[in-house]
């Protein structure tokens, strides 16, 4: 019998039928992928088995038996756990206070610390994830720190582990140590639905999966028994095209168009967030940025697109200092999209116009008219030019900010984790359009965690750590492991 069992799930908002009559099941132990493009409806499934919405029509079974679900907290009763893409942990707490939260061991009426402490180092024991009890989760770094909401996860006696996206905010040594603490638990007997982006990790990962394509179910796969090509085309109907690579040899020459020199960020009292960087981006090439999070990249980029004033040194565009604020000439791209780059409750037209000064004197006809041409031209699906951007499915999303971002003649263009949680088929055309700036002649630097990305991009990759420029690779001598050594502040 399955551990979970949906059964004929259609879930509508308005006009949009998100899941359309979809069956899953979920055995025990197993790790099962969900895939599927942007929109799809892989969040709502997940949703639904939740309890956080209720179906239209269909039901939910647990261990053969049908759950009625008003809330999490009824999912949670019948064994089932979630961890988030955005942890939702209280970071001045302890590990062990957070993993007991909302279900805490008391004595006399008052949380029983060492006991808490005992249940996070038996579940670490059991399960193979191991985490101090008495650290503060604020300053454990994110890998940890989604091992403490998987830990209070199965501290509430979940059998049954969603994950949606958990990679997509780890490093490749944290992505590997996650599947390892996933292959302890379902070694244990509890079962993963791992909802991802990233074919890699679901061929290397997963026993099963499901594909999802607007709303059904387009493909059930043994993992063993199938391959990237496959899954590709059951989410996305085609097969992708080769990867845009620069063809070797036609490097950009001339002088840098972006300068940076110099470059310090103290960061309060402790030592220098970004300690004296200095590098050059031409016209015709991509430069990437590769480092573990919390290197130095995020302060770095701040400087360049004039976010924020260095502590010292100087960044130069064209010879003249980059703007305070936002430069005009800078298209930005970053990575905290909700927050950052869009108006969330503005609509998606208004949105994709942002920053456009030139076009604000164009009638409302006229507005709407670009919108409308930038969303064919960039491939951004959505039911209307009016409706709120952030109903956009995160991939949509990413490329509206893009055609926004893209769609002018700026000269540099700087991107942060351009295909974080967005599908394959979008990664595609994500990584053409930023190609395409490149043989435009335009200036991209690149920051991204994925390695694959980088290297398939960029013509020359830097490597920060600690805050410094620690490497710097062409793309030929960008292996992976190469890449790897320097970023643990190896030799490079
Ligand atoms: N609360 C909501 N209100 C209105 N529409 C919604 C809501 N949630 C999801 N949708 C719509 O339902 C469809 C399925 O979205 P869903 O988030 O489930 O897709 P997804 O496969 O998880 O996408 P992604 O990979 O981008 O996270 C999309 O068209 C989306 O715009």
């Amino acid at each position: 019998m399955p551990a979970v069992e949906l059964v004929g799930i259609t879930k509508r908002f308005g006009d949009v039928v998100a899941n359309d009559g979809i069956d899953l099941s979920i055995e025990t132990g197993e790790i099962h992928a969900v895939v599927g493009e942007n929109g799809a409806g892989k969040s709502t499934l997940m949703s639904v088995m939740y309890g956080v919405h209720q179906p239209d029509a269909g039901h939910v079974l647990r261990d053969g038996v049908r759950l009625r679900m008003r809330s999490p907290a009824d999912a949670i009763a019948a064994g089932l756990g979630m961890v988030h893409q955005r942890l939702r942990l209280f970071p001045g707490l302890t590990v062990a206070e957070n993993v007991v939260i909302g279900a805490e061991p008391t004595r006399r009426g008052v949380l029983d610390t060492a006991a808490a402490s005992r249940e996070v180092e038996r579940l670490g024991e059991l399960y193979g994830l191991r985490a101090d009890p008495a650290a503060r989760v604020g300053t454990l770094p994110v890998g940890v720190r989604q091992r403490v909401e998987i830990l209070r996860a199965l501290y509430r006696r979940a059998r049954v582990l969603i994950l949606d996206e958990p990679t997509a905010v780890l490093t490749p040594g944290e992505a590997a140590r996650l599947f390892e603490v996933l292959r302890g638990v379902t070694g244990e007997g509890v079962s993963v639905v791992l909802v991802t982006h990233k074919l890699g990790e679901v061929l290397a990962a997963s026993n099963r999966v499901t594909v999802l394509r607007g709303g059904r179910v387009t493909g059930r796969f043994a993992t063993a028994e199938t391959t990237a090509q496959e899954l590709v085309v059951a989410m996305i109907g085609r097969s992708l095209a080769p990867r845009p690579l620069a063809p070797p040899g036609e490097r950009a020459a001339g002088p840098y168009l972006l300068e940076v020199e110099n470059v310090r960020v103290r960061g309060g009292e402790g030592p220098a967030r970004v300690g004296g960087v200095s590098f050059g981006v031409r016209r015709g090439e991509i430069v990437g940025i590769a480092g573990v999070a919390g290197s130095g990249q995020r302060e770095l980029l701040d400087v360049v697109t004039g976010l924020r004033t260095p502590d010292e040194g100087r960044v130069l565009l064209a010879g003249a200092p980059v703007r305070r604020g936002r430069d005009p000439r800078v298209a930005y791209v970053p990575e905290d999209r909700p927050g950052r780059a869009t108006a969330p409750t503005m609509s998606l037209a208004d949105n994709l116009l942002m920053g456009g000064q030139r076009e604000r004197r164009f009638s409302r006809a006229a507005v709407r008219e670009r919108a409308r041409a930038l969303v064919e031209r960039f491939g951004v699906r959505a039911a209307s030019l009016d409706e709120p951007i952030s109903v956009l499915s995160g991939g949509n999303a990413q490329k509206a900010v893009l055609a926004r971002e893209l769609s002018g003649d700026r000269p540099l263009v700087v991107v942060e984790e351009p295909t974080q949680g967005v599908d394959v088929g979008a990664q595609e055309q994500i990584h053409a359009l930023l190609a395409q700036a490149r043989d435009e002649g335009r200036a991209v630097l690149l920051q991204s965690s994925e390695l694959s990305e980088l290297r398939a991009l960029a013509d020359r990759i830097l490597v920060m750590f600690e805050g410094a420029i620690v490497a710097e690779l062409s793309a030929e001598e960008a292996g992976e492991d190469r890449l790897g050594a320097a970023m643990t502040g190896a030799a490079g």
